[in-house]
């Protein structure tokens, strides 16, 4: 720690780990709402010149991670996550062939259309309705068995509709069709033209490839795809500490994991220590066979003693975080955890030391709260159960009272989570197991009617990253962890950056 004058603000600031705070060393931890950044001289003149290629190590376009939650990450996130840069995870509970399925599935994917959602002329307006909002992009598309294009349901088209109508009564034929080569900003231009809010995607054979909004056009402008050796879009599996970890690793790694996560709350134990070391030795000899190196991601820690141990059991990627969570009741239950922009910062210079990287993990509610993360050095960004609440997470679209659309979020090591997990031990071994919940069972996750889709919260958090890179002059987050000036602040401070939507 060392006390200097910054040449650029003329501010006194200090040195702590990598990152720099104005106004001396902070004497207690620190939370994301506790902390501020000030702008610093900069010379980057528009946000479109930053690259948020994440430091992790896994290099992926956009430094977000969708959380192995059952109620987060299936094969829609895992796909629209890569797609725009980022990666999901699949959760440890889910068996490793259908995690092999869905992987083969996100694989199988277009880099730029979206996959849409198909329906049949006979499928049933009740049918549809409930499958539209499975995706962003709002209508299905009719196909034949052959996957020719008949037509489009959009909801508006189905108002009115019996329930039992078919797709064939009340589709559109009026169809933007492009062909898969085109440009994204050709297919702007054409939906411009026509006034229409979805281009088809065909091959040479008219057979349906994907589809794309104005929306999607603009993204596929913005973002670069996460994708692997083969060009396919990328994803990471989640393994748990118990059972025959060698098999559950060689499945996953089988199963084309772009990277593999050895995933527990409580990460800095001897368990997780030997289950890393077999990983470890399965994923160098699937290095051996295949030349392919996954990265294994280990966690999760708070402290630099938890860092340093998990990579010399042969960690690449920390995961940091104990109890931040929105569905967590750890620190409730247990009095563990720690403040988490603290917890990053410490465990961030921990694992730079070694060359190494961590993910922050959970209690990330508003873009700030990424920005700040990667400020403090974080390679990526872990974001559960804000993600819960979008079109492309898992769970059933769910409208209450008012009307308003949700889903059901629950955590990993909730009760619930805990019975799901422990299926095959016998009553007694899973009642004993559940009485150790540390996680919440059911909550609501609303669609945010402005943000229902996953790409557009990544557009909103990503956009306030690149805004916050160039308050602190930086093109690349290395050199935003480098260039980061960070205050604390009060409680009024944090409220007073809270915008308002009505007078006062
Ligand atoms: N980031 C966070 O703050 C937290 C995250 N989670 C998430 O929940 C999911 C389930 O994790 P987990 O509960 O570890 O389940 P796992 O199924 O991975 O089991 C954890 C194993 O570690 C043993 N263990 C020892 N001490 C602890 C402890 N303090 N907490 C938990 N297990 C312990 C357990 O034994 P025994 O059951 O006999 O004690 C069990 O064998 C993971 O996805 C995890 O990331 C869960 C809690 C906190
Ligand atoms: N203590 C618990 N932590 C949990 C549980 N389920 C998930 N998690 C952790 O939260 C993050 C995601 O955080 P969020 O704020 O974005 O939702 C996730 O990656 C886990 O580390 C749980 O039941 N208990």
């Amino acid at each position: 720690m060392c006390l200097w004058a910054d040449s650029v603000s003329h501010v006194k600031v200090v040195e702590w780990a990598n990152v720099r705070f104005l106004h001396g060393d902070p004497t207690y931890d620190l939370t994301y709402s506790d902390v501020f950044m000030v702008p610093s001289r900069s010379n980057v003149s528009s946000r479109l010149d930053v690259d948020l290629t994440s430091t992790d190590g896994l290099a992926t376009p956009t430094p977000l991670v969708a959380a192995n939650m059952t109620a987060v990450a299936g094969r829609r996130m895992a796909e629209t996550m890569a797609r725009r840069g980022g990666l999901a995870i699949f959760p440890q509970d889910i068996p490793s062939d259908v995690v092999a399925e869905s992987i083969r599935k996100v694989k199988a994917s277009h880099l730029v259309f979206d996959t849409a959602v198909t329906v049949s002329l006979d499928t049933t307006v009740g049918m549809v309705l409930q499958l539209i909002p499975k995706r962003s992009h709002g209508v299905a598309v009719v196909i034949d068995a052959d996957r020719k294009v008949l037509g489009l349901v959009h909801p508006s088209d189905a108002e009115g509709a019996d329930r039992f109508a078919q797709a064939r009564d009340v589709m559109t034929t009026d169809v933007t069709l492009v062909s898969a080569d085109t440009a994204p900003s050709e297919v702007f231009a054409t939906l411009s033209e026509h006034h229409q809010k979805v281009a088809v995607a065909v091959d040479a054979d008219q057979r349906l490839v994907g589809v794309m909004t104005p929306k999607g056009a603009l993204r596929s402008g913005i973002y670069s795809p996460a994708v692997d050796h083969e060009g396919r879009l990328r994803a990471g599996v989640a393994v748990g500490i118990n059972g025959d970890i060698a098999a559950k690793v060689r499945a996953a790694l089988e199963g084309r994991a772009d990277v593999l996560v050895m995933d527990t709350a409580h990460g800095h134990q001897e368990k997780m220590i030997g289950a890393l070391g077999i990983a470890r030795q399965e994923r160098d000899r699937f290095e051996a066979e295949t030349g392919r190196r996954i990265l294994i991601v280990a966690g999760n820690v708070v402290t630099a003693d938890g860092v340093h141990d998990l990579i010399e059991a042969g960690a690449d990627i920390l995961k940091v975080g104990v109890g931040p969570g929105a569905m967590c009741t750890t620190r409730m239950q247990t009095g563990v955890g720690r403040p988490q922009f603290s917890a990053v910062l410490e465990c961030s210079a921990a694992a730079r030391e070694h060359g190494k990287s961590i993910w922050a993990d959970g209690g990330v509610r508003h873009p700030r709260d990424v920005a700040l993360a990667l400020a403090a050095d974080a390679g990526s960004v872990m974001i559960g159960s804000w993600f819960a609440g979008t079109h492309e997470s898992t769970g059933d679209h769910l409208v209450d009272a008012e009307g308003r659309m949700f889903k059901e979020s629950f955590g990993m090591a909730s009760a619930r989570a805990v019975r799901n997990r422990t299926r095959e031990q016998s009553a007694y071994q899973r009642a004993r197991a559940a009485m150790f919940e540390e996680g919440i069972s059911t909550s609501r996750m609303y669609l945010d009617p402005r943000r229902p889709g996953v790409e557009d919260l990544i557009d909103w958090i990503t956009s306030g990253v690149r805004s916050s890179c160039t308050y602190a002059g930086a093109r690349g987050l290395a050199e935003f962890a480098d260039r980061a000036v960070v205050g604390v602040q009060s409680g009024s401070g944090y409220e007073e950056g809270r915008p308002l939507d009505r007078s006062w």
